[in-house]
């Protein structure tokens, strides 16, 4: 018999690619249970698979880095305290460092990070915490179908109490921008140029000390990364990355914030134009700003 729940979960997560370096990325989970049937007449029940299987997904995949652990471009991975350090060296020969409580990565015995690698990853993970009639589980993860602009953002919000901290976790995000009531297709591709494969950062939590330390020490030039650094109640976080991979922005990076920032931008360059931008955070939720 198989039991199916489509939509279980969405995994919004950031991973580090040689090519793209930091990506946003939201994958909608269905999963299939093949097995027997237990006295309850169900394979498992559904409040179970939603609540349990849902919970092992978000604690060990969702809001995490993702770096693939057998590419040569993790320059390393070092236990400093309580957190774990990272250097992760692209195709550009530019770095990334992060610095955080272990539970904000996912490490994968891969190369690098897609669908086909971490599919298998969760299923084992899964399966661990399975009673015995559960069989085998099938997973599917898909990106959502978008037939309009989209961006991929990696960020962090200090101010939240959740897993939303971690600093460097993201989204796959559409953007829907109406000017003068109608869809506008040129600021839509806008937005989804300037964040594509994008850090949104705030100007509050950039550290020129951690930058000059990090940039002293891997002998680097300064001018070329940013540095961010801040405490939230689950530890302590920092980044550093090349200043062309970052979005600075002058106040936080909520999608309440985001959607107010883009519309001030489009303002500016338009101030003659009523504009609404929906600015989507991952898939079917988001924020909405609009002007009189
Ligand atoms: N009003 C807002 N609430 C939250 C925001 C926000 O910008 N505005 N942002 C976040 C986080 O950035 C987070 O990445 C959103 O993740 P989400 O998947 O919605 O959170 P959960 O994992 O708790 O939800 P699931 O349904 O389990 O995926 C949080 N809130």
């Amino acid at each position: 018999m198989h039991l199916f729940v489509n939509d279980l979960t969405i995994i919004d997560f950031s991973y580090l690619d040689t090519k793209r370096g930091i990506v946003g990325e939201s994958w909608i989970v269905d999963v299939a249970l093949i097995g027997q049937l237990n006295d309850q007449n169900m394979v498992l029940d559904f409040g179970v698979v939603k609540s349990q299987i849902k919970r092992i997904i978000d604690q060990e995949f969702d809001h995490k880095l993702h770096i693939g652990e057998d590419s040569s471009a993790l320059v390393s991975k070092i236990m400093q305290q309580d957190n774990l350090n990272i250097l992760y060296k692209t195709d550009a020969l530019e770095y990334i460092f992060m610095s955080a409580p272990p539970s904000a990565y996912c490490f994968l015995q891969a190369d690098k990070v897609n669908i086909d690698e971490v599919l298998p990853l969760i299923r084992a993970t899964i399966m661990r915490h399975m009673p015995e009639n559960v069989k085998d589980i099938e997973i599917t993860l898909r990106p959502e179908q978008i037939n309009q602009a989209y961006y991929h953002y990696s960020h962090g919000l200090k101010k939240h109490d959740g897993n939303c901290q971690r600093i460097v976790h993201g989204h796959r995000s559409k953007v829907t921008v109406y000017e003068n009531g109608q869809v506008s297709e040129a600021w839509q591709s806008y937005w989804e140029k300037r964040w594509q494969d994008i850090y949104i950062g705030s100007e509050e939590d950039v550290s020129v000390e951690l930058l000059t330390e990090f940039c002293h020490q891997h002998h680097l030039n300064s001018d070329q990364y940013v540095g961010f650094e801040y405490s939230a109640s689950q530890g302590e976080y920092k980044l550093v990355c090349p200043t062309s991979l970052v979005d600075l922005i002058d106040r936080d990076t909520t999608v309440e914030c985001l959607a107010e920032f883009m519309l001030e931008v489009m303002q500016q360059r338009a101030p003659n134009s009523q504009f609404k931008v929906m600015a989507y955070e991952g898939v079917s939720k988001g924020a909405i700003a609009q002007n009189n």
